[in-house]
């Protein structure tokens, strides 16, 4: 057991602070002077976007250079993952173009400061003025976002934005018309190993709201060992409207993303499906050779027609079945056929065996496949759908295009989660050791659990080196069962810290905190929530990269707000607001997650874990204080503050992170106190961001953030089940119910033709 971590490293951590330094500011690009030309509040807006584009074009060279560059020298697990971090980091950056405009930061400055802030400000005098002098735009900003239904009903828009709103917000400006350099870019978007070249976008492209960046900021809120409440200010905007659309479900919760735009499969009945305008389509690949004859593009014909480009479910229905009408009318050209027989040669594969042997779903399956016959009916119902979708045993057959599941060597069962079970298994063809995760089925009887439908989406979507890749989806023989293929993690944080000794080092804490705030950047820039961020979801390998899995919960969201399910994220990392029944929420709740797992990389002890929601409120209560309306506008409104907490005055977290200790308490500098406190603000439009803490100060002092190079390594822990270590699983009372009130959101086998939209493109890319 942490041999590495123990192995004398630490005597050198002096002498490698100052490479260390060097390195992770290369590494995360915290140059001073770049953070301060990126945050400059004083700037145009206009300038300011075109800076930031600057600032990050100049974090993409130099974290290609860094990554090309130090990171040879580590020594290579035995999982042989292919990590790829510098070649990915590429795609994980997204040019600024014009549409990180902001209307909504022109009426934002209309909130007032809190009060508590500048009281904060004053105590400490520090946090806020940059070392330039300068004032920090987190002094200024409210948290604020893109409204993003650009090309929505522009009623419809008009009439969200009255209802969800503030007045403040009411007067914005129009959104501005999305640029061409992003409508015929797709560089723009991050790709995955799903290279989409600009003939691959389709019109489904309406569908992805990523790219505007929900530019976030938050200011401090006083949370120190201070009485609570010294001043109100107006209630934050996305709190105003929450009692008009509480009750409604989740049931449009689903996250399309550029994968599913993209694939050919999703456009409508405008979409040129003539041959001849196909045949201007560059064909540089074999698949695309193959399917020339069946594409739906045209060359620099990308527009973007008149929907909205917030991610909803009705329309990526309509568009996937529109799409797959579409499809399923054209010739079969390709690899991925769509085959009348569909239903024999799927009663065929039942017959043959998964070698993984751990496929009992069949008759599960068979019920959801006739379900969703019946569900496919509802699709007539629906007036902007004339036609019925795709029959899903076709969709099943489609998944023929995967690589079978036979194509792996089990080694052993990993862990068993609430939607999968993973094992470690081996590419028989490459040697290379993977992580492959089943989607649970057995308690689907609506067919492909969405859960696993948005997770595979997201995953297959997304790449970035702090999110765990998705490879492919591979298939049981009997087309039953649907495995993701990801990079083989050697550890879990819940696991690991479980084997140590001694808690993570500061520098060590910030080398994984740094890595996980580039992670939940990414995925909040990419209008992504994860919902679920918890230590057992953060994998490090013996590399010291630390990456998120389990997009099981997440979600994309959009502008204006919808009401979700606060029935997400782990008990002990579950924001406040979510806690208090918010329905409304965004990227705030993931940080308050950070919080959370922040304070446990420091103490290796889970710092709120409450058994119940009451105990775990309760908790939060009697280390940070009571929040009143005066901290925290619009909390006397949310529907849990029903109930007369105890009022607990004064915030005592300092006591268990303290500046010096000589009772074995992990010790934090004020930097790093001012940076848990800002992330555990509870007031969520005053939660620090992802951005803004990346740019923070505690990064930048000594101890350093630890190289990846130099974080320590541990002995995998592959040959046993992650689960039977688990002792102390974060207890979720209501996770039954959380499941439960997902599954309501299911579109039964609906989701079959959504998964092979992703999947399509995934293959076929
Ligand atoms: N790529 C990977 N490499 C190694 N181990 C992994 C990988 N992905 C997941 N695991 C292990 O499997 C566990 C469960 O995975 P995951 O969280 O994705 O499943 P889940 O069913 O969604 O779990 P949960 O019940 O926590 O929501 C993780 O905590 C981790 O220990």
């Amino acid at each position: 057991m942490a041999a590495g971590r123990h192995g004398g490293y630490h005597g050198n951590e002096l002498k490698e602070r100052e490479s260390d330094f060097d390195a992770s500011r290369r590494e995360f690009g915290y140059s001073k002077g770049e953070y301060d030309r990126a945050s400059n509040g004083d700037r145009g807006l206009e300038g300011r976007d075109k800076q930031r584009g600057r600032v990050r074009q100049k974090d993409i060279k130099e974290r290609d250079l860094m990554n090309g560059g130090y990171r040879s020298a580590s020594s290579r697990s035995d999982s042989g993952s292919s990590g790829g971090s510098s070649g990915d980091f590429r795609r994980s950056v997204f040019p600024i173009s014009a549409v990180d405009r902001e209307p909504g930061e022109l009426s934002s400055e209309s909130g007032s400061d809190d009060g508590i802030d500048s009281e904060s400000r004053a105590k400490d005098g520090k946090g806020l003025k940059l070392e330039n002098g300068k004032t920090s735009p987190m002094q200024n900003k409210k948290r604020k976002f893109s409204p993003i239904v650009w090309d929505r009903d522009d009623k419809e828009v008009s009439n969200l934005s009255k209802s969800r709103m503030s007045p403040a917000s009411t007067s914005l400006p129009p959104p501005p018309p999305l640029p061409k350099s992003y409508r015929q870019s797709p560089n723009s978007i991050p790709t995955s190993g799903v290279q989409i070249s600009p003939s691959k976008v389709t019109n489904l492209q309406i569908t992805q709201p990523l790219l505007l960046k929900p530019d976030v900021d938050s200011q401090l809120s006083a949370q120190y060992e201070s009485p609570i409440g010294l001043s109100s200010s107006p209630l934050p905007e996305r709190y105003l409207s929450e009692t008009e659309e509480v009750e409604r479900q989740e049931e449009e919760d689903y996250a399309p993303t550029r994968n599913i735009r993209a694939s050919r499969w999703a456009n409508d009945a405008n979409s040129p499906t003539d041959e001849g305008e196909i045949s201007d389509a560059p064909a540089d690949t074999k698949i695309q050779k193959r399917r020339k004859k069946s594409s739906l593009y045209t060359p620099g014909e990308v527009t973007v027609p008149n929907k909205s480009l917030s991610p909803e479910l009705e329309e990526i229905r309509r568009e996937g079945s529109a799409g797959t009408r579409t499809r399923s009318s054209e010739s079969d050209e390709g690899g991925f056929q769509v085959r009348s027989s569909s239903r024999d040669n799927y009663d065929n594969d039942m017959d043959k065996s998964d070698c993984m042997e751990i496929d009992e779903e069949r008759d599960n399956y068979r019920a959801s496949v006739s379900h969703s016959d019946t569900d496919s009916e509802e699709e007539h119902d629906s007036p902007d759908t004339p036609e019925p979708l795709v029959p899903p045993q076709r969709s099943v057959d489609m998944l023929q295009g995967c690589r079978s599941v036979d194509e792996f060597e089990r080694l052993n069962k990993i862990d068993e989660g609430t939607y999968g079970v993973v094992y470690r298994a081996k590419d028989k063809k490459t040697g290379e050791v993977v992580a492959l995760k089943k989607v649970k089925m057995e308690k689907e009887r609506e067919g492909f659990p969405l859960t696993s439908l948005r997770e595979i989406n997201i995953l297959l979507s997304f790449h970035h080196p702090s999110i765990v890749d998705v490879k492919e989806v591979v298939v049981g023989s009997n087309l039953d069962s649907i495995f993701m293929v990801m990079e083989y993690m050697e550890h879990d944080l819940k696991g690991l810290m479980e084997t140590m000794k001694q808690p993570f080092s500061q520098s060590e804490v910030k080398c994984l905190m740094l890595q996980l705030l580039e992670g939940a950047k990414y995925l909040h820039d990419n209008w992504v929530l994860h919902r679920d961020l918890k230590t057992s979801n953060l994998l490090l390998n013996n590399r010291g990269e630390l990456k998120i899995c389990d997009f099981g919960l997440s979600r994309q969201y959009g502008i204006p707000l919808k009401p979700y399910t606060h029935l997400v994220v782990t008990l002990w990392y579950r924001a406040p607001e979510l806690l208090l029944g918010a329905k409304q929420y965004s990227t705030a709740i993931d940080m308050w997650s950070l919080g959370c797992i922040m304070a446990e990389l420091l103490s290796k002890q889970p710092l709120f874990n409450g058994k119940t929601e009451f105990d775990q409120l309760d908790k939060i209560f009697k280390t940070l204080g009571t929040p009143n309306e005066t901290i925290w506008p619009g909390f006397s409104k949310l529907p849990g503050v029903k109930v007369n907490f105890v009022k607990h005055q004064y915030n005592l977290l300092r006591r268990k992170f303290p500046a010096t200790s000589f009772t074995g308490s992990p010790v934090l500098s004020d930097a790093g106190f001012d940076l848990l406190n800002k992330l555990l603000t509870y007031d969520p439009s005053k939660r620090i961001t992802a951005e803004d803490a990346l740019n923070h100060e505690w990064f930048r002092e000594v101890p350093l953030p630890k190289s990846k190079d130099f974080m320590p390594t541990f002995p995998a822990q592959h040959a046993q089940d992650r689960r039977m270590r688990r002792i102390m699983k974060s207890p979720d009372p209501l996770e039954e119910q959380r499941r439960k009130e997902l599954q309501q959101g299911e579109l039964g086998a609906d989701n079959l033709v959504l998964l092979h939209l992703v999947l399509e493109n995934r293959i076929l890319c």
